[in-house]
């Protein structure tokens, strides 16, 4: 990408689409464009089109998406393979519509099946079946990095896809039962220590294995996928590294200051048992996280600190 080139970062308010910009903007480029929710529903398949064919974005970062954690998504399936399958299919469809030189569609670690092999290589797409809690936010997703497959295969295309393992980081969503686990533990032990609880309730056995990327290393690999980068296959975006959630929850705790005890509720979902991203394929290409989760865990809680109304988002 030149510095100049007009580039159009989807979801630019979220925690993903901020740190694209932040990102972009501390390496020079200085021709972005962006539209809030408010402004510009991607779900529109009119507006989308008629935006692109305004504004003409030579680059595009699709960061745009309905997005939560475990009991979001079970709780809304529809609206979350509606609304995902909406915006994807609009924004890429448009983009390829006026000439978008390149675009990097964004999905989740979720798309691979639930009992893949460990560490999941991109190759695992499509093996065998996924995890019921996130099935229809995967199919979403799954259908948009095959979209820009499919593009690149009929039309020769430059779209490309990015799978990020779970994230964490500045301008999360810390709603108490709606957002992923980190801003959610971030929350409760926070507000447990302000109270002078004795114990918290976290979800689960505590036994799934989870990775966790800072986001701003997210956005540092979707800058350099988008200049080093071009392919049918997608990308795993991750460590490589994974703790226990109860491990988790017991590092939350250390950062947070919290003292107290840490119950489990076996009632809420436990999700898919292990979820670790291969990605020798990221590392071949030259690019590894630098962020590591003590951290970014600190760094996101003095974000939280700093911006206490986020936590109303
Ligand atoms: N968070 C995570 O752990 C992970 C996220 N990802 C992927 O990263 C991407 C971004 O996620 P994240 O930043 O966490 O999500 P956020 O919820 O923080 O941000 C989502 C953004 O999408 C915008 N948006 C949602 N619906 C619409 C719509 N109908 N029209 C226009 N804009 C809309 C929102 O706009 P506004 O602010 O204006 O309302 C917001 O800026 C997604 O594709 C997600 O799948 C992948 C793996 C893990
Ligand atoms: C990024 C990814 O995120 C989601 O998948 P997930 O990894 O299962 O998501 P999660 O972060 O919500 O939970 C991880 C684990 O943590 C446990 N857990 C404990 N206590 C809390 C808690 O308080 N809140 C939450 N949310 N989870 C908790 C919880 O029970 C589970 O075992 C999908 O949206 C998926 O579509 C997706 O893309």
């Amino acid at each position: 990408m030149e510095k100049e080139a007009k580039i159009y970062v989807a979801g630019h308010r979220g925690m993903v689409g901020s740190a694209i910009v932040r990102t972009l903007e501390k390496l020079g480029y200085h021709n972005l464009l962006t539209r809030t929710h408010r402004e510009l529903d991607l779900c529109s398949q009119e507006a989308v089109a008629a935006f692109f064919r305004e504004e003409q974005p030579e680059y595009v970062f699709m960061a745009a998406a309905k997005v939560g954690g475990i009991i979001a998504n079970s709780e809304a399936p529809a609206d979350f393979m509606y609304e995902n399958m909406m915006m994807e299919m609009n924004v890429i469809h448009s983009a390829w519509q006026e000439g978008c030189r390149k675009l990097l569609f964004l999905g989740s670690s979720c798309i691979y099946p639930r009992m893949a092999v460990q560490p999941m290589p991109e190759s695992c797409l499509l093996t065998s079946e996924l995890e019921k809690t996130n099935e229809a936010y995967a199919l979403a997703k799954i259908s948009g990095l095959k979209y820009c497959e499919f593009l690149n295969k009929q039309y020769g295309t430059d779209y490309i896809s990015a799978m990020p393992t779970n994230l964490y980081g500045p301008n999360d969503n810390y709603h108490p039962t709606h957002s992923h686990v980190l801003p959610a533990l971030i929350r409760r032990f926070h507000e447990a220590k302000e109270q002078g609880l004795k114990e918290v309730v976290c979800w689960g056995t505590g036994a799934p294995l989870r990775e966790f990327l800072y986001v701003d290393d997210l956005a540092d690999a979707c800058v350099f996928l988008m200049n080093h980068y071009s392919g049918m296959e997608t990308v795993n975006v991750g460590t490589g590294l994974e703790l226990s959630i109860r491990a988790l929850t017991e590092l939350v705790a250390k950062v947070t200051g919290y003292e107290g005890k840490i119950l489990w509720d076996h009632d809420k979902p436990d999700g898919t048992p292990r979820k670790l991203l291969d990605v020798s394929k990221l590392e071949k290409l030259g690019w590894k996280y630098r962020v590591d989760l003590e951290e970014g865990i600190r760094l996101t809680y003095e974000d939280f600190l700093k911006n206490p109304m986020r936590a109303e988002r």
